[in-house]
């Protein structure tokens, strides 16, 4: 199989920006056609053909930026053949518009050697609603452009659907179906999917865990006859546009602080699921930004962390945790890590992809694991210590994590080396997970428009896990 360079020089040049399937089997495609794609057509993930390089000088240029102005520069690298820059500006500065706070996602710092990036500040309160305030803009724009129809099919641990719902509610020409696992998403998270009321959403609770739901659509967008005549379009992060979009704040709260005074590598550290979030962080690095460890914090559910440790990539048992977003076995974008990881040699990654469905895992060898040890550290954080953590900074800060965030936070103290300065993602806005947060007494006041759910009818379909239930749906939905 060929090897592609996996990197250009920017911005000294223009790139011709196209996408490829981690198992080579696309030809390469532009950014419409990537997103409209979704899953690329033979199973694999789409990533670019080649990534960006910045230089010094882009980096130390941007670092005034606001965040609008950030995300029109890293994303015209990877999108501005097909949307014009002054199209794409309107889609961006629309998308940022609806957050509540002025710097999009600010960086506030709890101590020296610890910074927490708040993603939660957009329509749903979790950190989708970066990416996905975006992509319901883009998929509108594509459908006006393109005349596309746009059906989206995704699934959700619970963060992902209330923000794509929100991204495209009532849009014109752009229908959208969640699949959710029925009782394990938190209260508010099924108030906000199951409260909306337009014609467009069609919310599917799934008698089973979000892996169901995930290889539901996942199967589904694979039918490539039953995808086309439907008009499938996805908004997980299989969507190579979400993990663009997220690579953004990586850039900003680096550059906040440098703004302070930082000079060197930061250390991020990720609660994990899908790995989408992770894997931006890692675009970025080999973007050029000065990251150094990306520290993947797990709950329970800790497949990610095994695999740091011992290179065996397997499924365990599923658990119900206090972080339900983060309660995913089988990782999403762990395949696009692969492509990197092996250098872009998509036959080893379709081999690889093909052994893990038949076998059930995945192992690579010793000196792939010493590389994936030099960008990743793993921790997994037990119940109790998530819980406990919420109670150590809520008294020492006066600072209220949500359990998402908290599973980060804990894993960069696990870690805590010497001299390293480490930004902390915060995933959603405590409110989101009360009941967890209730387990070691501490009250909060819901944010006006989450209390305002409460009350609101609901409607939702419960159906069973089987992809032939989901398809009816879809067919009735859709057709
Ligand atoms: C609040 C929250 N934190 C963390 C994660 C994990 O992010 P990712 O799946 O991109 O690894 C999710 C779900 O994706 C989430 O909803
Ligand atoms: N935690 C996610 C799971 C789906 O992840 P995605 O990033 O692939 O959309 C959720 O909240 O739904």
């Amino acid at each position: 199989m060929r090897r592609r360079p996996l990197h250009t020089q920017c911005c000294d040049k223009e790139i011709d920006m196209k996408y490829i399937s981690t198992r080579g089997g696309v030809a390469p495609i532009g950014f419409t056609d990537a997103i409209l794609m979704g899953l690329a057509d033979d199973g694999g993930l789409l990533v670019p053909e080649q990534l960006p390089r910045l230089s010094d000088d882009a980096l130390k240029a941007w670092r005034s930026l606001s965040y609008p102005e950030l995300a029109l520069e890293l994303l015209a690298l990877f999108m501005e053949e097909d949307i014009p820059r002054d199209e794409l500006k309107r889609l961006v500065d629309s998308s940022y518009a609806t957050f509540r706070d002025p710097h999009v996602t600010p960086v506030v710092k709890l101590r020296d050697d610890l910074h927490v990036l708040e993603l939660f500040h957009g329509p749903t309160f979790a950190f989708k609603d970066v990416a996905l305030q975006f992509l319901g803009n883009l998929y509108a724009y594509v459908s006006r452009k393109t005349g596309s129809v746009i059906h989206i099919l995704g699934a959700t641990s619970g963060d992902t659907g209330a923000s794509a719902i929100e991204g495209v509610r009532g849009k014109e020409g752009i229908k959208i179906c969640i699949l959710h696992p029925h009782g394990k998403v938190s209260r508010v998270q099924e108030l906000q999917m199951t409260t909306v009321q337009d014609d467009n959403v069609l919310n599917l609770a799934v008698e089973g865990t979000f892996d169901d739901c995930q290889r539901i659509i996942k199967e589904l967008f694979a039918d490539v006859p039953f995808k086309r005549q439907y008009h499938l379009r996805a908004i997980n992060s299989i969507n190579i546009a979400r993990i663009l979009a997220q690579t953004v704040y990586y850039f900003y709260a680096y550059f906040r602080l440098a703004e302070q005074g930082h000079a060197g590598p930061v250390n991020f550290s990720v609660p994990t699921g899908n790995f989408g979030d992770i894997f931006a962080g890692y675009i970025a690095k080999r973007m050029g930004l000065p990251v150094g460890k990306l520290v993947l914090a797990t709950n329970e559910n800790d497949i990610l962390a095994r695999f740091v440790a011992s290179g065996v990539y397997q499924p365990g048992e599923f658990r119900g945790t206090y972080s339900p977003s983060m309660d995913i076995q089988v990782a999403s974008n762990f395949e696009r890590y692969l492509y990197y990881l092996y250098d872009g040699d998509t036959g080893t990654v379709a081999a690889l992809m093909e052994r893990f469905k038949s076998e059930g895992r995945i192992e690579v060898p010793q000196d792939m694991l010493r590389r994936v040890r030099e960008d990743f550290a793993a921790y997994s954080v037990s119940n109790e210590e998530c819980l406990d953590t919420i109670a150590r900074y809520y008294e020492s800060y006066g600072y209220l994590l949500d359990p998402h965030t908290a599973c980060g936070v804990a894993a960069a103290d696990k870690r805590s080396d010497e001299g390293e300065v480490t930004v902390s993602l915060s995933t959603a806005h405590p409110a989101k997970f009360d009941e967890a947060i209730r387990l070691r007494n501490i009250s909060q006041v819901y944010p006006e428009p989450i209390q305002t759910l409460f009350g609101k009818p609901r409607r939702v379909t419960v159906v069973g896990n089987a992809n032939d239930q989901v398809k009816e749906q879809l067919e009735a939905f859709f057709g």
